[in-house]
């Protein structure tokens, strides 16, 4: 009897086991490696969501090595962070945290003492729930997540590499590491399961918008729109309104009531600002 395909995806556990890895998705990074050639002159890394730490183990030996052939540079610094705690590893700074809180992002900032890292590595992967866009999205928020933490920590230049889920609506997140990145690729590593939607994004030479500023309140995680948050220069976006077709005359027998001082530039389009009243005067006139 021929050989499963799940008797062949297992060599990767068998071998984990074998040569000490954590985690068979040790060999995910060893394999990427292969293929992207990591880690050539970094000294400084963070690994995202890293119980329970064969990544971290991947980038201890690899920096090592570097280290051990240019000895006059600096000593390797790996930050590694997860939800779970993690059994300590030599060389390895753990923090126990989530990547989405700003908190975290704050404390593995605060480890790098004012120096960037080199790379950023992300295998975050949050309970599924079976609900495939569901899932997906979740993956997305998770990777978003994880990328504005890197716009905090990476240098100009650096790699930031995730596990994404790649389902039908993709090509957004694409378009958003394109903002960051000058090369985008995604990558299948041949020990990650055929049967699994995961990939990886490879994303190389970090270079962010001009006068972009990092910040943990940005339209990446949160849609916050009050005055507080309001997105200064390259972070904000605005797009073109547009009213499609003749709208003088449209129900314009229409008043606002409650508001004898609110005069609109655009009726349609009030203020963001705009009290609750405009808001229930205009769901009243059926505006939205
Ligand atoms: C597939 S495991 C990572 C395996 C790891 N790369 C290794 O080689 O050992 C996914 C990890 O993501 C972590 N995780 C999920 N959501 C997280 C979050 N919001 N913040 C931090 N860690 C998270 C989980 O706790 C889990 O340990």
């Amino acid at each position: 009897m021929g050989k499963s395909s799940k008797d062949k995806r297992d060599v990767y556990y068998r071998l984990a086991k074998e040569q000490g890895w954590r985690a068979r998705s040790a060999f995910k990074l060893l394999h990427l490696d292969e293929e992207f050639n990591l880690f050539e002159g970094v000294h400084r890394a963070v690994d995202l969501c890293a119980a329970p730490g064969g990544w971290s183990q991947v980038l201890t030996n690899k920096l090592r090595e570097n280290h051990a052939n240019h000895p006059q540079e600096e000593e390797p610094k790996i930050v590694a962070v997860d939800l779970q705690a993690m059994a300590p590893l030599d060389g390895v700074i753990e923090i126990q945290g989530d990547i989405t809180k700003e908190s975290t992002a704050d404390e593995i900032i605060a480890h790098f003492e004012g120096k960037l890292a080199d790379i950023v590595v992300c295998d975050g992967a949050p309970d599924v729930t079976g609900l495939h866009d569901l899932d997906e999205y979740i993956q997305a928020q998770l990777t978003l997540a994880a990328l504005n933490i890197t716009t905090h920590v990476l240098r100009p230049g650096g790699t930031f590499v995730a596990k994404i889920f790649r389902g039908k609506d993709i090509t957004l997140l694409y378009s958003q590491l394109k903002v960051f990145f000058s090369s985008v690729t995604c990558g299948k590593p041949r020990s990650s399961r055929n049967s699994s939607i995961e990939s990886f994004i490879v994303c190389q030479g970090y270079n962010p918008p001009q006068d972009y500023t990092p910040s943990m309140t940005n339209p990446l995680l949160d849609l916050k729109y009050d005055a507080q948050n309001e997105m200064m220069g390259p972070n904000r976006t605005i797009v073109p309104f547009l009213a499609c077709g003749d709208i003088n005359g449209y129900d314009s027998d229409r008043t606002y009531p409650l508001q004898t001082s609110y005069t609109p530039l655009d009726p349609l389009v009030p203020p963001i600002s705009a009290p609750y009243i405009t808001a229930v005067s205009m769901k009243r006139n059926n505006y939205f």
